[in-house]
């Protein structure tokens, strides 16, 4: 293993942003400190004033692999997250085959450590496989889902019944449900009403506030029935942030932890309904577009400490894909090489705290999922893994889909300003310094919580 030495950085370190020094050894951080004069670095890297500051731990992915891989593949896709300053993801089970059983998380396993890049959980799917959770969690699973609470790509969504029966295995097995929570039947009147409307933006008012809304007040009622630890994939709307709002006000109000958390992801951060005549097709993903109102209410819940993380919901399809009517288009967009290089954008526009930014990118998901004290990520401090990206905040670039990694081959983010890092170091190993400097397959399965330890 290379041992490194980075000079003339800047580091958010003690809650203040200071120049420093890090020295990485045999994978890890070793020290962080004003200056390391003791080291004998084989790699000196002169950061020349430039920000270091964890990976991100994208724990929303969809790398379409096995099964779709015209639309992404573990290769392209971890590539895509190293070239946007991301090291860890966790890749969600709608997969064909979907990851609901031992064969289907075997086959994808195999696949993901042969070609990703960078370390990698795997998420169990929830259809009808209940009888196979535990199965999975032994497995290793990071968590269970998304679990669908309604249509949508994959068509694995649930009903009630099995929803609350797959809430109390994965409660008796200590895990954590990550819930896509729209409302079926919501979805399902809207569409009726809206049959003749064909009209893009028709996409944001059949998947509405409300049902995103209900479904997560559904969820919760479950989820305090239960008792399960619970992560709401990619929340939208000020409905639904105020009931989780509540929730964490009641659980603190009770003494108690909560068990809920939530994400939110750059595509509900920083594109609206405005941008449907822009994207028409391009747009439609699931939960919808939302309007400026509910836009401005998730960058709050970012500072006020409602939405725990920033996750992508890289959910690339083709263009060719794409090129169909809004209700026949596939639902989804590309983000995983821009979620680092917009959130850093937002702190450089005062949208949010760089110490906050790094605590929803890669501190909260690691801790939320265990990757912290199960395999030492997303921790900035000596002993963890140095997963690290090397970020000039003074120079912004517009994003071009044709400089992007991801088979998708387009963004709905084209020409906006962001900050991509100058250099991603995973596992002190420099993967990414302008252009992609890894070998095929390097990246590591992180098991999850439930893997029996002498597997
Ligand atoms: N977000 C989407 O619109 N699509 C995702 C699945 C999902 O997250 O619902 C996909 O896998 O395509
Ligand atoms: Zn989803
Ligand atoms: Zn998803």
């Amino acid at each position: 293993m290379t041992d490194i030495l980075i000079t003339n950085t800047k580091v958010f370190y003690n809650n203040i942003l200071q120049p420093g020094e890090i020295q990485i050894n045999d994978g890890k951080i070793q020290r962080i400190a004003k200056n390391i004069t003791s080291a004998d670095p084989d790699l000196l890297i002169d950061a020349k004033g430039a920000l270091t500051i964890p990976g991100g731990i994208d724990v929303h992915v969809h790398f379409r692999e096995p099964g779709m891989i015209k639309k992404e593949d573990w290769y392209t896709g971890s590539c895509s997250a190293a070239a946007g300053g991301t090291t860890t993801v966790v890749e969600h089970p709608n997969t064909i085959p979907p990851t609901i059983d031992k064969s289907s998380f075997k086959e994808k396993l195999k696949l993901a450590n042969r070609k990703s890049i960078i370390d990698f959980g795997i998420n169990g799917g929830v259809t009808k496989n209940l009888e196979s959770l535990s199965l999975l969690w032994e497995l290793g699973v990071t968590s269970f889902g998304e679990i669908f609470m309604a249509e949508s790509t994959g068509g694995l969504n649930i009903d009630e019944k099995d929803f609350s029966e797959a809430l109390g295995i994965i409660k008796e097995l200590d895990a954590v449900a990550c819930i896509h929570a729209e409302d079926e039947n919501i979805r399902l009147e809207n569409e009726k009403l809206l049959k003749h409307d064909l009209s893009p933006n028709s996409h944001s008012r059949i998947r509405s506030n409300l049902c995103e809304g209900i479904a997560v007040q559904n969820a919760l009622e479950t989820i305090a029935e239960k008792g399960t630890r619970s992560h709401f994939c990619h929340i939208s709307t000020l409905d639904a942030l105020g009931l989780i709002r509540k929730e964490a006000y009641v659980a603190q109000n009770e003494g108690r932890e909560s068990k809920v958390t939530c994400e939110t992801a750059p595509h509900h951060l920083f594109l609206s309904t405005r941008d449907w005549d822009r994207l028409g097709t391009f747009g439609k993903m699931n939960p919808p577009l939302r309007d400026r109102r509910n836009v401005k209410a998730l960058m709050n819940a970012i500072n006020d400490g409602t939405v725990n993380a920033i996750a992508s919901d890289h959910a690339p399809h083709s263009e060719f894909d794409k090129d169909l009517d809004i209700r026949s288009a596939p639902s989804g967009v590309p983000g995983v090489e821009t979620l680092m290089p917009l959130m850093l954008m937002a702190v450089k526009k005062n949208l949010l705290p760089i110490g906050r930014m790094i605590e929803v990118t890669s501190r909260n998901p690691a801790r939320i999922f265990g990757l912290d004290t199960k395999h030492s990520k997303g921790v900035f401090a000596e002993g963890y893994d140095a997963d690290l990206i090397i970020v000039d905040t003074h120079t912004a670039t517009p994003i071009k889909a044709d400089k992007l990694h991801s088979k998708a081959g387009w963004t709905p983010f084209e020409n906006m300003d962001a900050i991509f890092p100058k250099m991603t170091i995973s596992k002190g190993e420099v993967i990414w310094d302008g252009e992609l400097i890894a070998e095929k397959g390097r990246g590591s399965f992180l098991e999850g919580c439930g893997c029996l330890e002498d597997e």
